[in-house]
């Protein structure tokens, strides 16, 4: 942090002008005063990078240095902290937070991909040089959630952390089911929005949550999580008829993530389309807001709702981590010293009741041997409807059911046996029902 004779100030090297970059930029302007009251100090953009000089971001940046290359932000003079906001796990965002704290230099960054991935090697590597890494925009955006569970939650042992963390999918799932869209045409129209990306694939395939997931994970249980055994699945598979029966069902599907810690240390983690209870608050959580839900052993169930993406709330959280830096807050990476990444208990394990959503030629005999394939694989049915409202004209027609408490090793059984069935079209659709 430098010191000047007329007043304190702290200078960012901010890598990446595009929603949050330029967000920061702004907000650091508009609302100077109270950024200035809380921090105790000026906070000025000294230099910048991205990759095309010559594009008008809507912001002035005059007087400030321009970076060809982000990566040296990481050594430049006249800069205290690098928040980098370029993204994606690897290539230039990762070179240079690796660099920036090997130097010993401050890094604020909204990276979720980078540190779900790179989690581990990133606190060891802040630990071991002095530096700070802080990250509160890349969990739900405008929402605080880091703080939430590293501070708020610090005396607690959390029984498990997790909630709806992705805007596209909630805003996708909720148009869905109260207009009776179908994904694809829903889809297209979140696109054309801009919630989803041009290439949708990190959101609707549940990468971007799972990311969010592996962060919260890390820090309610103090340890980073082996994310490439964590079971993520998207919402591509469901279909309009799967709303229409949920809500039948007194059910709402959400794109929800939810991480335990077992007795043995390991992690059961998922983030899987799933059908929560409709009286829930966070089956009300609907369109583009996230919730982060957790339940401590003393403090109990809580959740939080917001905005989770978006140039204004994501650039609100990345200035909230300057203004701890500012004042002199910055704690270790995972809320504990860095450890070693915890494994994930396999999908197997996992247990719970399903609803199981199958299209089918609509013949006499069908449900007999779908029936056989639960009764075989030990999974006992709570309930089954099927409606000719959804028949096609080729006959076919979707048929759901739910079970009572099981295993997920028990429904993969099932899963196979059905698959194998000539009378079944397309791919069955599973989905948790979680407790929520
Ligand atoms: N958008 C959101 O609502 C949220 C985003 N985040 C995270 O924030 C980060 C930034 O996201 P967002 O602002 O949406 O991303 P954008 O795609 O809008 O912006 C990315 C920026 O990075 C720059 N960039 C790309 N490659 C390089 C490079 N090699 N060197 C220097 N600059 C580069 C781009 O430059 P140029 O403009 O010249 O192309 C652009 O300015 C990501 O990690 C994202 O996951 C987190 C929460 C919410
Ligand atoms: N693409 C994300 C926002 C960035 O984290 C979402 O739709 O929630």
């Amino acid at each position: 942090m430098s010191e000047n004779s007329e007043k304190r100030v702290l200078r960012l090297g901010i890598a990446g002008l595009g929603t949050v970059g330029v967000g920061v930029v702004q907000q650091l302007h508009e609302n100077r005063d109270a950024i200035y009251a809380r921090a105790g100090c000026a906070i000025e953009v000294a230099a910048v990078s991205a990759r095309d000089p010559g594009r008008n971001r809507g912001v002035d940046l005059s007087g400030i240095r321009w970076f060809a290359d982000a990566r040296s932000l990481a050594t430049a003079s006249g800069i205290d902290i690098v928040v980098e906001l370029i993204g994606g796990a690897e290539g230039v965002a990762r070179e240079l937070v690796e660099a920036a704290l090997s130097h010993g230099r401050d890094v604020i960054t909204a990276n979720k991909a980078l540190l779900a991935t790179h989690g581990a090697r990133l606190a060891r590597c802040a630990h071991d040089n002095g530096a700070a890494l802080l990250f509160e925009a890349s969990v739900a955006g405008g929402i605080p959630a880091i703080k939430f569970v590293r501070e708020g939650l610090a005396a607690d042992r959390l029984l498990r952390v997790g909630g709806i963390l992705n805007g596209t999918c909630n805003y996708i799932l909720t148009t869905m089911r109260d207009t009776g869209r179908d994904f694809a045409d829903v889809l297209a129209e979140a696109q054309a929005l801009g919630y989803a990306e041009a290439d949708p694939t990190t959101d609707v395939d549940g990468w971007d949550a799972a990311h969010k997931l592996a962060i919260l994970a890390a820090l309610a249980f103090g340890r980073p999580v082996a994310f490439d055994e964590m079971h993520v699945e998207g919402i591509r598979g469901v279909q309009a008829c799967d709303q229409h029966f949920a809500r039948e069902m007194g059910y709402r599907i959400k794109l929800l993530g939810m991480a335990r810690q077992l007795e043995d240390g390991r992690i059961e983690a998922f983030m899987r389309p799933c059908l929560i209870a409709q009286q829930t608050a966070l089956a009300h959580v609907e369109g583009v807001f996230n919730a982060v839900v957790t339940e401590g052993t003393f403090s109990g169930p809580m959740m939080i709702e917001g905005r989770g993406a978006g140039a204004g709330p994501t650039a609100s959280a990345v200035i909230a981590d300057v203004i701890d830096l500012a004042r002199g807050k910055a704690l270790p990476v995972w809320g504990v010293s860095p450890q070693s990444p915890a494994t994930c208990a396999p999908r197997a394990l996992l247990s719970g009741a399903y609803y199981l959503r199958v299209n089918v030629h609509d013949r006499p005999g069908v449900v007999a041997e779908i029936a056989a394939a639960l009764r075989d694989a030990g999974v006992s049915m709570r309930g089954l409807s099927q409606h000719d409202a959804g028949r096609a004209t080729d006959s076919t027609v979707p048929l759901a059911l739910v079970t009572h408490e099981t295993t997920e090793a028990s429904m993969m059984q099932v899963m196979t046996a059905i698959n194998g069935l000539a009378s079944v079209i397309g791919t069955p659709l599973l989905l948790k029902i979680e407790t929520v």
